[in-house]
């Protein structure tokens, strides 16, 4: 795949938990390139490191050793600050717990890193992504107003609004019924087929894996295959002769 440019990529990237007899070690040496404009999903067994790399990746946890790169900012050689500006400029997130503001609406909440970073959102494309999410009824209501399915798309359309280079989702569907999480799925499949958004997921349920293109899968803190075009039965296979080794 060597026409394709890279948005975030780890190399030899180990992080441990503890020390001596009970230490974890929970990225045992991952190397992986994640590519632009294409929606990604890491999968492996529970414990397999999966949000560990996505947390690592995202800058929002440090390494103990290797490198993470976002486009061609190496995120260890950072400052706290500059790594907060980064995260906050230049990646979308979307967890599992949707992470709204009780108290703000939802647009809001749609448009708040751009509000803390002193910009305004590109109207014209704000109004495409909430046409697109279906959310131009409920800009007044708050989270508690909302269906978990509502509130996660709201968590879409935020990370979404700044059109950041990579969006990293942990769980994004985690919490929702499988109506709903069709519907989040679909909106991060239309985002990277026509807005060009690159998307990395973690998931454990093989049909939210079959809308990526390419499947990573972790075991042990190891990178130990992928796959391309990924279908639901396909995924399955993999993770059942991953789960048996
Ligand atoms: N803060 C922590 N302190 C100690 N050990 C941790 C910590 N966070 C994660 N671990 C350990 O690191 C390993 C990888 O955890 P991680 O959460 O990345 O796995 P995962 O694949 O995302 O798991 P799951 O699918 O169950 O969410 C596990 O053995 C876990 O117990």
């Amino acid at each position: 795949m060597a026409s394709l440019s890279v948005a975030a990529r780890s190399v030899d990237l180990v992080k441990t938990y503890g020390s001596g007899d009970t230490q974890v070690r929970a990225l045992d040496g991952v190397s992986a390139e994640f590519y632009k404009g294409e929606f990604t999903a890491i999968m492996g067994p529970s414990g397999s490191g999966k949000s560990t790399l996505m947390h690592c990746l995202a800058g929002l946890d440090n390494a103990t050793s290797g490198s993470v790169s976002i486009g061609d900012t190496e995120l260890t050689s950072l400052s706290d600050k500059q790594m907060t500006r980064l995260r906050r400029d230049r990646i979308g997130f979307v967890f599992q717990a949707f992470n709204l503001v009780p108290t703000l609406t939802a647009i809001e909440n749609i448009t708040l890193p751009q509000d803390i970073a002193g910009r305004t959102a590109d109207a014209e494309w704000l109004d495409t992504v909430l046409t697109r999410l279906g959310l131009k009824d409920r800009l007044k209501h708050r989270p508690g107003e909302l269906s978990g399915g509502q509130q996660q798309r709201v968590a879409c359309a935020r990370a979404l609004a700044g059109q950041p280079e990579i969006i990293f989702g942990d769980e994004p569907t985690g919490n929702l019924d499988s109506r709903s999480s069709g519907e989040v799925l679909s909106i991060l499949r239309t985002s990277v087929d026509e807005f060009k958004q690159t998307v990395v997921i973690v998931t454990h349920d093989p049909r939210a894996a079959a809308y990526s293109d390419r499947v990573v899968f972790l075991a042990d803190g190891k990178i130990v295959d992928e796959l391309r075009e990924p279908t639901a039965e396909s995924v399955l296979d993999r993770m059942k002769s991953l789960e048996t080794v």
